[in-house]
């Protein structure tokens, strides 16, 4: 089949989905050379509200809703997203089409005047937007005092700068695709903080049955990245749903196996099950879900029953 005459990616307009957008363009654009691609840049309600932690206003949905009416009107054919922010359950008439290969999928600690974690002194302030890092820090850090961060990355950066915060907890991903790397003092391992389902990767998603579309869209996606975030989304569905769970999920093939990591905490750090399993990168799904069930016989059950679920 032919690629269509033109196409049209929705994304939003922070400045980090505006470099994975045209990213996406770039490459449909050089795969299909008569094809003219454009962006539609669109604002969600998650990039308006930012006085209110996302947990409490619904959630990762309302970065995508938006973009999702577009494609249903014919305004767009495409969505891009950072999968991190793809709800684990994908609305009804969607897809995910492709999952392209992952920038560096780690935390990264930036901070003026601080090189690492461990120097922060006792009552530094630290921002982060995630109950992930958050538990990590709670539970590492017990002297620090986490504040809530929300905001696109430039913002975030802002506050630090200006003197909001002592250090801030982000996705390298993010820093380095909009040329800040210089920002990073140090990457935090994943032994240090696991980082969570789909940190790093991309998405394109599709209305479901969008037949041409999924053929334009499928040299895109990277098979290895793609069994490993749908290991980690499958485990993180297992145990939150739609929930807003302290959790990390993290997969990389290591020897042509699939080697998937998790946890889930309390959002103060004070519980935490972890757990690690190796298996077929084609059962990906299947790993996910066999990693819950062997965090759930650790009593994750108790961890996930005390958070309040929307
Ligand atoms: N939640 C916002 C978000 N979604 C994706 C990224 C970073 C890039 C990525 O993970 O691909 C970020 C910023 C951050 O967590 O610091």
């Amino acid at each position: 089949m032919s690629a269509p005459s033109k196409i049209v990616i929705a994304s939003r307009e922070s400045r980090l989905a505006m470099w994975q957008a045209v990213h996406v363009r770039e490459r449909l654009s050089s795969l299909n050379p008569g094809t003219e691609v454009v962006i539609l840049g669109m604002t969600t309600k998650g990039d308006q509200i930012l006085d209110r932690p996302l947990a409490e206003i619904g959630g990762k949905g309302l970065f995508i809703k938006e973009l999702e009416v577009a494609m249903q009107e014919g305004k767009a054919h495409l969505a891009v997203h950072s999968m991190k922010d793809v709800p684990m359950v994908m609305p009804d008439g969607f897809v995910l089409a492709a999952i392209s290969a992952r920038e560096n999928p780690r935390d990264a600690f930036v901070s003026n005047n601080y090189a690492s974690l461990d120097e922060l002194p006792a009552g530094a302030v630290v921002g982060t937007s995630s109950l992930r890092r958050e538990a990590i820090l709670r539970a590492k850090y017990p002297q620090l005092v986490i504040k809530s961060l929300r905001g696109n990355l430039d913002t975030r950066l802002k506050k630090l700068d200006a003197g909001d915060y002592d250090a801030i907890i982000l996705a390298a991903a993010g820093l380095i695709r909009l040329g800040m790397e210089n920002r990073i003092k140090a990457v935090l391992t994943a032994e240090q903080s696991l980082p969570a389902p789909g940190q790093g990767a991309l998405g394109i998603e599709l209305i479901d049955g969008a037949a041409a579309m999924a053929d334009v869209v499928a040299p895109l996606n990277d098979p290895e990245t793609a069994h490993c975030v749908k290991a980690e989304r499958a485990f993180s569905r297992a145990l939150g749903g739609s929930c807003q769970v302290p959790l990390g999920g993290y997969a990389i093939i290591d020897n042509g196996q699939l080697w998937l990591r998790g946890f889930v905490a309390s959002v103060d750090g004070s519980e935490m099950v972890s757990a690690e399993l190796r298996g077929n990168p084609a059962d990906d799904e299947a790993l996910g879900r066999q990693l819950a069930d062997m965090l759930r016989a650790q009593g994750a059950e108790a961890i996930l029953a005390r958070l309040a679920c929307k």
